[in-house]
């Protein structure tokens, strides 16, 4: 890796306020095509984040606070229930609600319209801010010319830039901590081969793409010193819900001596969920497994099971990486320091 290579300037931005909308990059469409869904209305918002126009933790909280401001501006008399329409978008990633429960404080503060806009830009500019301080954290981690193992992604398209596992490569690359990255594919929804390559590609970072099933065997051959993943929710033990293969990635780690990292800001922990196996786990409809972009792969009549997260237990984590902090070998103890009781 060329550290000096040309970066560019961060500047994908996934959710984007203009005044009176929401301006979302269209994450279906990635790296074919760079389009935009406008959203006027918090049920949009919720429909987006249901569609995958906008995903990633944090980035859906992002939206969803936007999504309250849309709702306040428009019925503030039907608020309450379109904010119960954005909480019900979807289940596992615990920013949605973090978010949705921040925006009700200020509602309930009497907030007005410029108010809750600006509650919304705070909590869009603090996880740029926490990206920035992770990626600092987490490359102090990775001694120089490790290669790294990344899933799914967790850069600027999944938060407010820079990203949570993306921002520690991106800092790591640039402290010339990171030799090498490898980036797996993540099926069904593809976000590693179409989402995590892109990206790193406009800043100038050669991802090697690997298939998911291949994750193991890459590290058997010892390239691969950590596997850096983000997480959408992590309860109070230390107990992480991410993108669906990030369990085998753990168990596979553990086997072959490789350090595994979960990277996520502090509204991604749930110290109200006392441990993974109340984490609940979204399906998504078989059809994301029976073809990609309209060329269907499967014969009819197959079935399928599509649960798209899954539970890394706290005891094959070596350390999780937040922006109040490292916790090295989490624990309900050493999470509870952290972060406090629920
Ligand atoms: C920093 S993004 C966190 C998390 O969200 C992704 O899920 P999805 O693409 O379904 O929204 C993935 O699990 C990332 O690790």
């Amino acid at each position: 890796m060329n550290p000096s290579a040309p970066r560019s300037h961060d500047t994908i931005r996934a959710v984007l306020w203009q005044g009176d909308h929401l301006h979302l990059l269209d994450q279906r469409l990635l790296p074919r095509e760079e389009a935009y869904v406008d959203c006027r209305t918090s049920d949009e918002v919720a429909q987006a984040i249901r569609d995958l126009v906008v995903r990633g933790a944090p980035a859906i909280g992002i939206a969803a606070a936007w999504g309250v401001v849309l709702a306040a501006r428009q019925d503030r008399g039907g608020l309450d229930a379109a904010l119960a329409r954005l909480r019900a978008a979807r289940p596992t990633a615990v920013n949605l609600m973090w978010a949705l429960d921040r925006m009700q404080r200020a509602i309930a503060r009497d907030a007005g319209a410029d108010a809750l806009a600006g509650e919304a830009q705070a909590i869009q500019d603090e996880d740029l801010a926490a990206n920035r301080r992770m990626g600092e954290l987490g490359a102090s981690l990775i001694a120089p010319g490790s290669g790294v193992l990344t899933h799914c992604n967790t850069g600027s398209l999944a938060t407010a830039g820079y990203g949570t596992a993306l921002g520690v490569i991106r800092a790591g690359v640039s402290a010339e901590r990171i030799g090498q990255v490898f980036a797996g594919e993540t099926r069904p929804w593809l976000q590693g081969a179409r989402l995590t390559v892109w990206e790193l590609l406009r800043d100038a970072i050669p991802a090697t793409l690997v298939a998911d099933s291949a994750a193991a065997h890459l590290m058997s051959t010892g390239q691969v010193q950590w596997v850096v993943v983000g997480a959408d929710r992590i309860a109070a033990n230390g107990d992480t819900a991410n993108k669906i293969g990030t369990y085998q990635l753990a168990i596979a780690a553990r086997h072959h001596g490789v350090k595994f990292m979960v990277v996520a800001p502090s509204s991604t922990v749930d110290m109200a969920t006392a441990s993974g196996d109340d984490i609940e786990i979204e399906l998504r409809s078989p059809d994301e497994l029976f073809g990609y972009a309209g060329q269907r792969t499967v014969v009819e009549g197959a079935r399928a099971w599509n649960p798209v997260f899954d539970v890394t237990p706290a005891a094959l984590i070596d350390a999780i990486v937040t922006e109040r902090g490292v916790v090295e070998h989490p624990d309900a103890a050493r999470m509870a320091a952290v972060f406090g009781a629920a």
